[in-house]
């Protein structure tokens, strides 16, 4: 208990974050509200302002010689659409305006718009109430989707869908630029199975929306762009938010430059436990990752097929051997809780009860927060009673496969983050679920999303190196916090770079770890 206090009190005093928060559709309204009140400004001068700013998006990106067919609906978001429209038309484009019947009544600002664009430009209007109302498009033209933004109740049904089905079979023929949200997206809850607007470009308003972040959802937003319409800043500083999004400016604030006066011990001793016959490389890959993290000093525990692999691959690394010729079985008695300041295990550990067993002893003995990956997290699910004797603070970090495996199936996105962060909060450590947007859940219940990385890591070995950085980094006395947001976010930088000088396709796991120190120098 006092561990968990003194680890809380740490973790409080160390990490003092900047970040990007995600704030759900009802915090959104508050915004707004709270804006309209504290600016002041009036209501129809934010949605003035924040329709200027997808107008001039527009216009940046599309000329004149585009005709804009704008579907509106009977909301605010169709409000925004019918300012967009008066805006384009005064630049000259040639606009078409349907509004979709999607609610008996319209909300005020809307109607204050439609009166505003019917006395400059009536014949741009028209109403579609039924499927048969879809127009037929020019071939160059535009497609703005305005029909519903954060103020979705529900999935949309009836002739509506239709509506969004008929958008959707233009997505091939015409650039679809969704407002604020695609129509038929809810922010907070999961849409599976939904109608919703497939955008080529979403223009959202101040915050990243949760939907954009789910891979279920990876069909509809596009290419979002965040469009800052000054909300009232008091309002965003003051409100707790659950989910975070990673950036630039939230890593310069955790990164720690060298201390001059360092020498290797200043920088600690981490072991690794990893490797097997015929899985060398990854225990490799992870050795080098955190080398190049940092690191002061590192060990591998390796089997003692594996010794000669490491000490020729890695001459930077010590090498201690198992007991076991082609397995790990032994490792918990090499452990002296003193000589290491953390530990990372699981790159090509294998999954034999033996080595399980030596996983609960060496969880047993060592009190630090650690990294556990791949093999080690599979012994986890094979023997679950082995979660609980994990060091507060540690770091998991489950591919989607693995995170099912270890804690169960869930519908859909919304709920698997849900699952996520009850556990972070139950077992008191760091779960990295990876994926386009790795989600981290931290056991005060707030979860990180990083939005650095590109699918050329999608390749064999880009977890193992995963794993060494961030084994890497709590070594060097960052805080499990601070190292797993950074560690992350570096990982995918690495990746980036490694991409835009060799592609996608032909960079490997390696590449990423040759890229590591261009993503220290460069990205932070
Ligand atoms: N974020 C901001 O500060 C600003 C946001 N703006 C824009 O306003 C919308 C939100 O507007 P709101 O009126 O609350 O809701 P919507 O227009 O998104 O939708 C309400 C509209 O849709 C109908 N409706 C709801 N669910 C369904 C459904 N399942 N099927 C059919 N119809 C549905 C409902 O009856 C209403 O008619 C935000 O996204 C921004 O675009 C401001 O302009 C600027 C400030
Ligand atoms: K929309």
């Amino acid at each position: 208990m006092i561990r968990f206090f003194m680890f809380l009190i740490l973790e409080y005093f160390s990490v003092q974050l900047s970040n990007m928060k995600i704030f759900t559709a009802a915090q959104i309204r508050e915004a707004d509200a709270f804006t309209i009140k504290n600016e002041p400004i009036s209501s129809p001068q934010l949605m003035e302002r924040a329709a200027g700013k997808c107008a001039a998006w527009i216009g940046e990106h599309y000329s004149q010689q585009h005709p804009i067919y704008i579907f509106c609906g009977k909301g605010n978001n169709g409000g925004d659409g019918l300012v967009i429209a008066r805006m384009l038309q005064q630049q000259g484009y040639t606009v078409s305006v349907g509004i979709v019947q999607n609610s008996s009544k319209a909300s005020p600002d809307h109607i204050l718009q439609l009166q505003a664009l019917q006395k400059h430009s009536p014949s741009s209007l028209y109403e579609i109430g039924y499927i048969t109302d879809f127009p037929a498009l020019p071939a160059n033209a535009v497609i703005v989707d305005a029909i519903i933004g954060t103020g979705i109740n529900k999935p949309i049904e009836g002739w509506v869908a239709g509506i969004i089905h008929q958008i959707n079979d233009q997505h091939h023929k015409h650039p679809i630029i969704a407002i604020d949200m695609p129509s038929g997206l809810m922010a907070d809850v999961s849409s599976r199975h939904a109608p919703v607007v497939q955008a080529h470009h979403t223009l959202s308003f101040e915050f990243y929306k949760l939907a954009f972040l789910l891979p279920e959802n990876a069909a509809f937003p596009g290419q979002v762009h965040i469009l800052p319409i000054g909300l009232h800043p008091e309002y965003i500083t003051h409100t707790p938010a659950r989910y975070h999004l990673s950036d630039k400016e939230m890593m310069r604030t955790i990164y720690q430059p060298r201390d001059p006066f360092a020498h290797k011990g200043t920088y600690g001793h981490a072991l690794l436990i990893a490797g097997s016959y015929g899985k060398m490389g990854a225990a490799i890959l992870s050795a080098k990752a955190c080398l190049h993290a940092g690191v002061g000093l590192l060990s591998c525990h390796v089997p003692q097929s594996g010794y000669q692999i490491m000490q020729i691959s890695e001459p930077c690394a010590m090498c201690i051997t198992d007991e076991g010729t082609d397995y790990n079985t032994h490792f918990h008695s090499s452990i002296d809780a003193s000589s290491y300041k953390t530990i990372g295990i699981g790159p090509g550990l294998g999954t034999q009860p033996v080595t399980a067993r030596s996983m609960e002893l060496l969880l047993e003995a060592f009190p630090r927060p650690m990294v556990i990956d791949a093999d080690a997290l599979n012994l986890l699910s094979v023997y679950p009673y082995l979660l609980y004797k994990i060091p507060a603070g540690s770091i998991l970090t489950p591919h989607p496969k693995e995170f099912e495996r270890l804690f169960g199936a869930t519908t859909n996105d919304v709920e698997r983050l849900e699952l996520l962060s009850k556990q972070a909060v139950k077992l008191q450590i760091y779960i990295l679920l990876k994926g386009r947007y790795t989600a981290i859940a931290c056991p005060d219940g707030a979860v990180y999303f990083n939005n650095t990385g590109n699918p050329g890591m999608a390749t064999g070995g880009s977890g193992d190196v995963l794993t060494g950085i961030l084994t890497g980094l709590l070594a060097q006395d960052y805080a499990p916090k601070a190292a797993v947001l950074l560690g992350t976010w570096l990982h995918g930088f690495a990746g980036d770079l490694a991409a835009a000088h060799l592609s996608q396709e032909a960079m490997t796991a390696s590449d990423i770890i040759s890229y590591l120190g261009k993503a220290f120098q460069e990205g932070l």
